[in-house]
């Protein structure tokens, strides 16, 4: 395993395409220790891949989110930027995106972290003469159902994608928020995110988050329109190993809708005329951020338990796919 684990690594090492991707190993917790863990496969994990970059166990939210801060500013500068979580259940992938605790300071993680560092710049570009607005959403997308995750589970509305022009996705009845209230309610959507009983992580969550922030810059110097979106995937394990055979269709759909987006990654590096974005809502939905056109990052969630190997192998396969991807140098949306 670590021989091929080596060679998926050295791929890493040779191919960088213009889709970052970073790799973070979440540290060891009390329940795994039940597993009969061999604690060398994460020093395995780390040594063959430490010529990335790689975050250890021991790296904190604010060292993750440091070496993102750049990207994450640029959308002020008008560029589309995304940035996924992608890893297997229980793999830290919401732990990365939100925290385990919203809006608790030190534990926070990527979405909060990146709405008050918005918050900060703007009342330095302030004086430089820029004014912005920002907009916030937080879907779920759950067996190819798109639900607002800003709205009480109980109000039962249907979400429709749909695209006006080239340039514009809109979701049927999404509900926008002014960001000044949206950290808050991180904490209703993380209640109103779906989730099931596995045999890998009791509160596994089924669905993909989607939170997108719609930033619009005024200045006399010009205009500038960006969306920033954070997206935590479902867990990408393979149906066998899951094992809840009554949640088939749903793990189907979860696999189906992660190969499509390897499939539109690898179609946009090819520069294919044809993007497979309308087969699945996630892709669909991203149409617009996905590209040439943005900046994209994507994490890879890595699990240093030894019952995970596979799994982790898998996502790092995954993930080198990806990091191959040359879709385009980003041009910001400047008017
Ligand atoms: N870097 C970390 N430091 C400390 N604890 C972590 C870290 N990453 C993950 N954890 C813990 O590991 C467990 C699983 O993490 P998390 O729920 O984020 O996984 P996940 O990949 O989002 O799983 P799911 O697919 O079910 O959403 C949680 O208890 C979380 O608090």
């Amino acid at each position: 395993v670590i021989k091929c684990l080596l060679s998926v690594a050295s791929e890493f090492a040779h191919l960088h395409g213009n889709i970052r991707v970073f790799c973070r190993v979440r540290p060891l917790l009390p329940s795994d220790h039940a597993e009969n863990l061999e604690h060398h496969c994460i020093s395995s994990i780390e040594e063959v891949l430490n010529f990335i970059r790689v975050f250890p166990p021991c790296s904190s939210q604010e060292v993750v989110f440091e070496d993102i801060s750049l990207i994450v500013q640029s959308a002020l500068d008008g560029y589309n930027v995304s940035i996924f979580a992608y890893g297997q259940t229980g793999s830290g992938k919401t732990y990365t995106m939100e925290g385990p605790h919203p809006l608790q300071d030190d534990t926070m993680g990527i979405i909060p972290r990146a709405v008050h560092q918005m918050f900060n710049s703007v009342v330095e570009l302030k004086d430089k003469g820029w004014k912005y607005t920002f907009t916030a959403s937080f879907l779920e997308i759950y067996n190819e159902t798109i639900r607002d995750l800003l709205v009480d589970k109980t109000v039962k509305k249907e979400h429709k994608i749909k695209r006006p022009t080239s340039n514009a996705v809109h979701v049927t009845n999404r509900k926008y928020l002014n960001v000044e209230t949206v950290l808050s309610l991180i904490k209703i959507a993380k209640q109103n995110r779906a989730t099931a009983c596995t045999r890998m992580n009791e509160s596994s969550s089924r669905s993909h988050s989607v939170f997108q922030l719609k930033i619009e810059g005024l200045s006399k110097k010009g205009n500038i329109t960006s969306t920033l979106t954070l997206i935590d995937l479902v867990g990408s394990e393979r149906i066998d190993k899951s094992e809840s055979r009554d949640r088939l269709k749903e793990t189907k759909a979860i696999n189906c809708s992660l190969s499509n987006l390897g499939g539109v990654f690898i179609a946009l590096a090819n520069k294919d005329t044809f993007v497979p974005y309308r087969n699945s809502k996630l892709t669909y939905l991203l149409q617009n951020c996905l590209g040439g056109n943005s900046k994209t990052l994507m994490f890879v969630n890595i699990s240093p338990k030894n019952s995970s190997f596979g799994e982790s192998l898998n996502s790092l396969r995954f993930a080198s796919k990806v990091n191959k991807c040359v879709i385009g140098t980003a041009v910001a949306n400047r008017k």
